[in-house]
């Protein structure tokens, strides 16, 4: 089977990551690879002779001839794996403990008694999620699920579990770039979330601290949310011009009912953690002094339970709506495409750095 359109976009964000430039022809192979994956064989006129680089861009395409869009998709999928894995291989000499680090600059991915603890590491932003750090997430929970531990955790270094998306996503954007930006983000969001959609094992949110935005929604999609009495909920989408997402427009209704999805998703109720545990979207909430304690011993009880059952068990659940989830979270990211271009959300973006609307 060819890559799929997700292996693609996946491979298309992966670029982005690279941590050494590949150079001028590698770079022509995978605008070509591209356009033709996307557009078919080219189909724009051959640029004028001074215009160097579009002519070459052109000429790499043009090379391509009739060659089908899924064998192109599948030729840039496969080049850009090549070149992750070989910007991997410096780091391949390394002792085990650094080579796990040095994949990760955002995360801090542990793996101990049957179970892999993915912890957000930007404890100074209150652990706001970048782009890079969406990546990284999402290459991590790739890792989890394929390692031999039994259960995943999510968790947040410092006093916040997370704040949410990092508004600095969205400044610094020069106005001709805007509409990409707003469909990239797209993008990203729909395959981030979709990988908490698609995780075939055991998800443990353990919520450090207070949690903000889409470190909040996508706790529906956890199997398991442990947080400690000083957190808190908060989706502060309408003050942000935003909408609901991570599925939440669907999961929330569901956990805790219209009434009381509709004072956190619409207005921006923050919920303490006893509130968030009374309307289930918390399974257990631990006094702070004995959080960790409490939670990673209940947790190591749990990996020594057969690691099939669970995982099997966790995807009989998970099946009954998969198709529903990754429609729903779909509809939210082309939503949130647009929302991003509007006045609205712009003007909660520059209010927040102006420290105008410190929500
Ligand atoms: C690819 C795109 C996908 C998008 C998906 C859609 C996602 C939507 C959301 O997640 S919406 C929610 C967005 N988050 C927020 O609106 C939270 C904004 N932050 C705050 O309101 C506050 O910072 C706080 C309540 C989280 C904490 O307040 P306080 O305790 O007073 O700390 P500071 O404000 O001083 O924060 C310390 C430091 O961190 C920076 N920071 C915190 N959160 C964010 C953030 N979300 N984005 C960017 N920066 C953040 C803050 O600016 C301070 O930085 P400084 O020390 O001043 O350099």
């Amino acid at each position: 089977m060819g890559a799929s359109q997700k292996d693609f976009e996946n491979a298309m964000n992966q670029v982005k990551l690279l941590k050494e430039d590949p150079g001028n022809e590698v770079k022509l192979k995978l605008y070509a690879l591209y356009k033709q994956a996307t557009e078919g064989p080219c189909n724009t006129p051959k640029p004028g002779v001074f215009d160097l680089i579009n002519k070459a861009k052109w000429e790499a395409w043009n090379a391509l001839g009739s060659l089908p869009k899924e064998t192109a998709r599948q030729n840039y999928v496969d080049l850009v794996s090549g070149l992750s894995s070989s910007s991997d291989s410096s780091s391949q000499a390394k002792p085990e403990a650094d080579r796990k680090q040095a994949e990760y600059e955002t995360v801090v991915m542990t793996s101990e008694d049957g179970i892999t603890k993915i912890m957000l590491n930007r404890p100074a932003k209150k652990n706001a999620l970048t782009e890079q750090m969406y990546q990284e997430i999402m290459l991590a929970l790739e890792a989890a699920s394929k390692d031999d531990s039994t259960i995943t955790v999510l968790t947040g270094n410092g006093d916040y579990y997370s704040s949410g998306n990092d508004l600095t996503n969205f400044t610094n954007i020069p106005p001709e770039g805007v509409e990409a930006k707003a469909k990239n983000s797209a993008i990203l969001l729909r395959n981030f979330v979709g990988s908490f959609i698609d995780f075939p094992k055991p998800l443990v949110a353990v919520v450090n601290g207070p949690a903000v935005g889409i470190s909040v929604t996508v706790l529906g999609l956890f199997d398991l949310v442990y947080a400690t009495d000083r957190a808190t909920f908060h989706t502060p989408f309408s003050h942000l011009g935003q909408t609901p997402e991570g599925c939440s427009s669907y999961t929330f209704p569901k956990i805790m009912g219209p009434a009381k999805a509709a004072e956190m998703l619409i207005f921006g109720k923050k919920l303490t953690a006893g509130e968030a545990y009374a309307q289930g979207l918390v399974t257990e909430v631990f006094p702070d002094s004995t959080f960790q304690k409490e939670v990673w011993t209940r947790l190591k009880a749990y990996s020594k339970l057969p690691q099939n059952a669970l995982r099997i068990s966790k995807q009989i659940i998970r099946s009954q709506e998969k198709e529903k989830l990754h429609a729903v979270n779909a509809k939210e990211s082309s939503i949130l495409q647009e929302r991003w271009l509007s006045s609205e959300c712009m003007n909660a973006i520059m209010n927040f750095f102006s420290q105008k609307a410190k929500l």
